[in-house]
């Protein structure tokens, strides 16, 4: 079998999709995109499929370390979304050759069902409560909200006050019967961190994500060293080589790699085996497309360490498309008591409308996350 073609398609509301082609008739899919980037991500994809026309499909561990080492340079959110998204397809068509899904390939599933959490309260962390309650309505009980708005590198009472109150309703209305992380969203410096983090710790936050950005890692051990909150980290990390420093250092209570960022299942299964040799949790990062979450599906089902999984189903990024749109086989991603049955069909286990797709991607957005600044004009982190 020899690869022929790779074509990508953009799609509302911030997703791309590709499709590998080969000249035996059977074709992959995945989903190489940085959100905000897709064109970026569109030419590495181009760039990188010089290497791949002609080659054969079955061989991605080689193809993988062609595309990460063959052009000297290498890692970094856009290369690393390119190969992601081509190595999904790789292993769907696998996969749909053999018959069977990935994760059997990878040496069959280690659990029944995999927990997953959905967002609620939006880019700032309003109106969670009526958010919780829909939710609950339909059996989930594992909830994420951005911790804070925007925050300057040193603010006053009164945006920490409003960060802890946000949790304290929820803590109010509903105890201990549901649980819920934080997303810092990196918007916080180190110094506030560890205010919000000693005012939020009788809260029991779930976990604190990104409570700092992805290049202050260093302070991630620092603030596990002063609270009892698991930290959570690794949507902006690309590659088992900075996860490695990472978790040598410790401090994150839970690495959460990007299946459509960070290299791909081949890349992703290896860094979930890292994280247990330092009994850190795996709670793959996915605010994408079906494709993405099928890819952290196949993951979360061979890897021991596997938490929970983000999935996009009412997020607030999906404006224009929801998660199951462009999915045939919708009902293989039914969540029941908040958790997903592994994917049974062959590869990554997701049945593309091909003809909705090609629709859709004639009218597919540039989309950009918004640009926010401090009162005083200054840039803020989103
Ligand atoms: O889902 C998360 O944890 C996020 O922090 C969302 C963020 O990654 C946006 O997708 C960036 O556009
Ligand atoms: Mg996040």
């Amino acid at each position: 079998m020899k690869i022929t073609r790779l074509t990508t398609y953009r799609l509302p509301p911030r997703w791309m999709f590709l499709k590998i082609e080969t000249d035996e008739g059977v074709c992959g899919w995945g989903e190489p995109v940085i959100e905000g980037r897709a064109r970026s991500v569109e030419a590495a994809v181009q760039e990188l499929g010089d290497y791949l026309i002609g080659q054969d499909p079955a061989r991605i561990n080689d193809l993988w370390q062609v595309m990460y080492r063959g052009g000297f340079y290498r890692g970094g959110p856009i290369l690393m979304s390119a190969i992601a998204g081509i190595d999904q397809a790789l292993w769907d068509i696998k996969g749909k050759t053999l018959g069977v899904p990935v994760w059997q390939l990878l040496g069959g599933q280690v659990r029944d069902r995999m927990k997953a959490y959905s967002w609620v309260g939006g880019d700032r962390p309003a109106e969670v409560i009526a958010g919780i309650e829909t939710l609950r309505a339909i059996g989930i009980d594992t909830f994420k909200l951005n911790g804070c708005a925007e925050m300057s590198l040193i603010d006053n009472s009164r945006a920490v006050d409003e960060a802890v109150n946000t949790v304290a309703q929820i803590r109010e209305v509903f105890g201990n019967q549901i649980e819920f992380g934080l997303d810092f969203h990196g918007r916080v410096s180190a110094p506030m961190a560890k205010i919000l983090i000693k005012e939020l710790e009788p809260y029991r936050p779930l976990f604190i994500e990104e409570p700092v950005l992805a290049e202050q890692a260093e302070y991630y051990s620092r603030l596990a060293a002063q609270t009892h909150l698991p930290i959570a980290a690794g949507e902006r990390m690309y590659s088992r080589f900075e996860f490695k420093r990472v978790l040598a250092a410790g401090g994150l209570a839970i690495v959460q790699p990007d299946l459509s960022h960070a290299g791909g299942i081949t890349e992703c299964v290896k860094i979930a085996a890292m994280a247990e040799a330092y009994d850190v949790g795996l709670a793959p990062h996915c605010p994408l497309g079906p494709l993405a979450l099928a890819a952290c599906l196949q993951v979360d089902f061979v890897s021991h360490n596997a938490v929970f999984q983000e999935q996009s189903m009412g997020i607030h990024y999906n404006q224009g498309a929801e998660l199951l749109d462009y999915v045939v086989n919708k009902a293989d991603f039914a969540m029941h008591t908040g958790s997903f049955a592994p994917l049974m069909k062959p590869g990554l286990g997701v049945e593309i409308d091909e003809a909705l797709v090609i629709e859709r991607s004639r009218d597919a957005p540039d989309w950009r996350n918004p640009l926010w600044r401090h009162a005083d004009g200054a840039v803020a982190e989103w």
